[in-house]
């Protein structure tokens, strides 16, 4: 960043602490000087400066990037006849000072999205069987999002096919942890944990029921997610123990149900729904995927899985809970969109307007720009008898 003074003249340390305000963390998305990661500043009277930057781990992955970015904006501060970055890493202690200072100082574990204040929409994707698209709605929809600009985050919790971050693109990533803060790999605009990224090669995970529930907690607390317009959680198929966390640690979580068309598929996705009664958690609504497949000869619909699923599946739950529970939208069967998934690349980015890409970026627009509604949440205010 240029400033006004004249280019021979040595650059202050203001001018170039300015400049270094401007490079974020990549992983944390901070200014690094609110970081606590600038250690020194040392400038010469020809104009080198000497920056010497606190990496939160060793072995960061991302070292050159801060290097580089450090590198070019300290190059921008006018008189600077050149940089040099010398890394060092924080200490224990300053790592527990920023992992307090990211906590909004707190010490404790919380699951911010649980806090009366927070204005993030969580949405669990269920499903009652597997192999109905679960991850790949989660996936796109999330994708769909980001690229609307929407602060999005995906927790891949299904132990049993946790497909998520191959299907964004981030199947080799591991989180950086800072202390106990786990710093979310990001692709296509997500950000995004797996319980895949904790288990060694492809192993199964046989976790029962209590270790699932720490590791959601670490997912929903000890994760540095940043503020969230919208957390997907994509939960394993069926009615099981996860379901039944999520319910405990983030209440006001919504249930997006996906479903075939197949009417022994709407049946359970049904039954998987319906724990919403038990948990009192809010059904968002039906998601029908495998909806028909185009004939590539003749265009017509073939309906390899039959019809009005996800309709009955919406009617039934409707039913259920007493409060309207509406079908969303149907995805069609579309080959670019499995590609897409064994790619890492989305569909709603590679084909927007193919019918399923257009299908999900619509029902991802509802979902995300919907109002984050402060109705039925605590203000933290007293009423007052005044009128
Ligand atoms: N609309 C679609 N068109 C074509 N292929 C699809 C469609 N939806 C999903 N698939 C493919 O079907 C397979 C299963 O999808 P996915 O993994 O998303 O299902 P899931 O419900 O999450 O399964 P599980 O619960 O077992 O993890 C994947 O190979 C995916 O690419």
């Amino acid at each position: 960043m240029a400033t006004d003074a004249p280019s021979d003249a040595t650059p202050t340390e203001d001018a170039v602490r300015a400049a270094l305000a401007t490079v974020n963390d990549p992983e944390i998305h901070r200014p690094i000087t609110d970081l606590g990661m600038v250690k020194s500043i040392g400038i010469a009277p020809d104009g080198a400066v000497a920056v010497g930057i606190y990496l939160t781990v060793s072995g960061c992955p991302l070292r050159e990037t801060i290097t580089n970015n450090v590198t070019e904006a300290v190059q921008g501060v006018a008189g600077v006849t050149g940089v040099s970055v010398e890394l060092d890493v924080m200490s224990d202690e300053q790592r527990r000072e920023l992992r307090d200072s990211l906590r909004g100082g707190k010490a404790e574990r919380e699951v911010p999205f649980a806090q009366p204040g927070s204005l993030t929409r969580v949405y669990c994707v269920a499903s009652g069987k597997g192999g109905v698209g679960k991850s790949s709605v989660t996936v796109n929809l999330a994708a769909a999002m980001a690229a609307d600009g929407i602060k999005v985050g995906v927790v891949d919790a299904d132990i049993y096919g946790h497909s998520v971050p191959r299907m964004l693109g981030t199947a080799d990533a591991r989180p950086t942890q800072v202390e106990d803060m786990i710093m979310p790999p990001s692709a296509n605009g997500v950000k995004v944990i797996s319980i895949g990224m904790f288990t060694p090669g492809n192993a199964p995970v046989v976790w029962r029921g209590p270790m699932l529930h720490r590791a959601l907690q670490q997912f929903l607390a000890d994760v540095f997610w940043g503020d969230l317009d919208v957390l997907l959680l994509d939960l394993p198929p069926g009615t099981g123990d996860i379901a039944i966390s999520v319910a405990q640690l983030v209440p006001n979580a919504e249930i997006l149900v996906v479903t075939t068309p197949q009417q022994a598929a709407a049946e359970v996705a049904e039954r998987a729904g319906s724990i919403a009664v038990q948990t009192h958690q809010k059904i968002v609504g039906v998601i029908e995927n495998m909806a028909g497949l185009p004939c590539p000869h003749c265009d017509e619909m073939v309906d390899v899985f039959g019809t009005g699923g996800g309709e009955r599946v919406a009617e039934g739950l409707t039913k259920t809970t007493g409060t309207n529970v509406p079908m969303l939208g149907s995805i069609p069967i579309d080959v670019r969109l499995r590609e897409g998934g064994d790619d890492g690349r989305p569909v709603v980015l590679t084909d927007p307007d193919s019918p399923a890409g257009a299908s999900i970026r619509s029902m991802a627009g509802k979902l995300g720009g919907r109002e984050r509604g402060l109705a039925g949440m605590s203000l933290g205010l007293t009423p007052s008898n005044k009128f």
